[in-house]
């Protein structure tokens, strides 16, 4: 069973290009539980173009006992104006898993993973991922997909790895997905083989998930946003929501 969680940034998005309310993030986010999903996915950013931190608040409250609860971010990345940053909102609020994303300020989106090949890096991480499981929360690294170094990976706590599927997204769109493909599957191999349980995620869509999840066995979960949303706008959200159940069945 790989457990969809649907990212809801692009409601916010939508949101705050009017101000106000509307679209509203909690029904949005109750529209998608009462569908059938498992989890929701935000990814704070310190510039707040979409999520913002009362956002991550409100769902936190709604979410509580009902789905997984996936917040995702770049730990590193300083607070800024009513920003806190990212620990210290999971402090305020314990989400089942924070996705830790090493992608700077300003950038369009996600598009790299951490280099876990690097002891600097992994000295960097080791305690934060030390306090965010001290909270209770599970933690995933979002990784590249032919990452290095997946076995330091354990070592300084961190249970899940997400792979970063941009790349094997963009080479499906253009029909010539195996290399990609295999990449995230080596990946997931080498992952699972360590003991971590492996996620996915980036640009996912009704189109690619199915051959995904069908080349890698025990896939977790994926987190999906920027094409379930685009989808919903003609088929609705919660009938979006179940055809990518059907496909994660
Ligand atoms: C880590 C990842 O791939 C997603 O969280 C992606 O970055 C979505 O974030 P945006 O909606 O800000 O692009
Ligand atoms: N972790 C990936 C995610 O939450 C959603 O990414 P995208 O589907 O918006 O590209």
């Amino acid at each position: 069973m790989t457990l969809l969680s649907v990212n809801l940034n692009k409601i916010a998005v939508l949101r705050n290009s009017r101000g106000g309310h509307e679209p509203d993030i909690a029904r949005a986010a109750t529209t998608c539980i009462e569908a059938g999903c498992g989890g929701i996915t935000v990814h704070p950013r310190p510039d707040q173009r979409h999520i913002r931190p009362d956002d991550v608040r409100t769902l936190a409250a709604l979410l509580r006992g009902r789905v997984e609860y996936n917040i995702e971010g770049n730990p590193f990345a300083a607070a800024r104006g009513d920003y806190p940053g990212l620990i210290a909102l999971c402090r305020e609020v314990r989400p089942a898993q924070v996705t830790l994303v090493p992608d700077s300020d300003g950038q369009i989106t996600s598009d790299h993973g951490f280099d876990l090949a690097s002891e600097a890096e992994r000295e960097r991480l080791r305690p934060l991922i030390g306090e965010l499981r001290e909270l209770g929360c599970r933690v995933s690294l979002f990784v590249d997909p032919a990452a290095q170094g997946l076995e330091h990976a354990t070592a300084i706590g961190a249970q899940r790895v997400e792979i970063y599927t941009g790349p094997y997204a963009e080479a499906f769109e253009d029909g010539h997905a195996a290399e990609q493909l295999a990449l995230c599957v080596e990946t997931a191999r080498r992952a699972q083989q360590v003991g971590l349980a492996v996620n996915a995620g980036h640009d996912l869509s009704q189109a690619n998930l199915g051959t995904l999840r069908a080349a890698i066995p025990g896939l977790a979960e994926v987190s999906i946003g920027h094409a379930l949303i685009g989808e919903a706008l003609y088929e609705g959200l919660a009938n979006t929501v179940r055809k990518y159940l059907q496909i994660l069945r």
